[in-house]
């Protein structure tokens, strides 16, 4: 195999490889651009003008994802997967993959969107930097972009696997990109409805990327993901970069949730009321009171079929503690 094709050894190693630059037996070339980020690129009269960005490590600790793309990257450098997209493979957070561990210092994932300006540290950079390389591989007009984020949960689910999909005003939720979702093995999809600082939230508001988060499971320490089943998204993904995915626009079986409120952490004060254990989209029950905060401020269920999805009273003051959802549909799909 190709040393490129070891992006993830590289990662996890520190180490920069010493040739940058690697032709496959197809003549697909691939090009380490920076720690954890590598270039793919098929021969010209095979490209099909797609551009797809497969993320993970954004969270250190969530490892089914990076063996994931560690997997599809062998099989690129070995010659067995011939890309006829443009392909950008980032790993989020290296310091924090050779750790094991969520972050260091800041959950890269809430600092997009103009929020590293703010902070400062290996993370603030290392999000500047993710934003930069995004930035240059989505920088050619006429091409289709998608993105996507891969995610394991710190808690088990009732909903195994399913998509966060960002929001920007004027612009509709695409009922294809929901049916390849749901070829790809995705349950539930949360339709977002206001702006956020993640990874995905910058590459669909700023990028014009189709941009999804997707959570596959629960975070576990490499080697040790048999429990996590991402078959149907590992061949869904070999077929988009493969140019030959199925046609689908079945949402057949798809859930589809919106946002109705995010409970903000404000203060150490902060108090929430679920046992410790609580799966994501567990139901709450109309009048239940889940969170308390300074200022006698009390979060109380008002939704008719409510749920929870990242429960978490550990995050810093400011960021979010966990997503009410109520179940939607797909009226408002473009
Ligand atoms: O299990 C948890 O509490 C968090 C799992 C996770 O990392 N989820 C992402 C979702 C990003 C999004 O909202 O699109 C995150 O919290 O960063
Ligand atoms: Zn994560």
């Amino acid at each position: 195999m190709l040393a490129l094709g070891k992006l993830l050894e590289l990662t996890l190693a520190g180490r920069e490889p010493a040739q940058k630059i690697q032709l496959t037996v197809d003549g697909v070339q691939m090009r380490w651009l920076s720690e954890g980020a590598l270039e793919v690129r098929p021969p010209q009269a095979k490209d099909n003008g797609s551009d797809l960005l497969l993320s993970s490590g954004i969270h250190g600790n969530e490892t089914a994802p990076i063996e994931l793309l560690d997997r599809l990257l062998h099989g690129i450098a070995r010659g067995e997967i011939k890309p006829r997209t443009r392909i950008l493979f980032l790993f989020g957070n290296p310091e924090a993959m050779r750790r094991g561990e969520r972050y260091l210092e800041l959950d890269v994932n809430r600092l997009f969107n103009g929020r590293h300006e703010q902070n400062i540290g290996p993370e603030a950079m290392r999000a500047a930097e993710l934003e930069q390389l995004a930035r240059s591989f989505f920088n050619q007009p006429g091409r289709s972009r998608l993105h996507y984020d891969l995610h394991t949960a710190i808690r088990g689910s009732k909903i195994e696997q399913f998509a966060l999909y960002p929001w920007k005003d004027g612009r509709q939720h695409s009922r294809h990109e929901l049916a390849r979702l749901n070829a790809a093995g995705m349950q539930a999809v949360l339709l977002q409805n206001k702006t956020s600082i993640t990874f995905t939230a910058f590459t669909y508001e700023q990028l014009d990327a189709e941009a999804f988060t997707l959570e596959l499971g629960k975070a576990r320490p490499f080697g040790q993901n048999q429990g996590v089943d991402v078959s149907r998204l590992e061949t869904r993904l070999k077929q988009i970069i493969e140019g030959n995915e199925p046609e689908t626009d079945s949402l057949d079986g798809l859930q589809l949730f919106a946002v109705s409120r995010e409970v903000i952490k404000h203060s150490d004060a902060f108090l929430l009321h679920l046992p410790a254990d609580v799966e994501n989209f567990s139901p709450l029950a109309k009048g239940y009171l889940l969170a308390e905060d300074v200022a006698k401020t009390r979060w109380v269920i008002e939704e008719e079929g409510a749920r929870i999805i990242f429960p978490n009273p550990k995050v810093k003051n400011g960021l979010r503690a966990g997503i009410l959802i109520v179940p939607t549909t797909d009226a408002g799909l473009a």
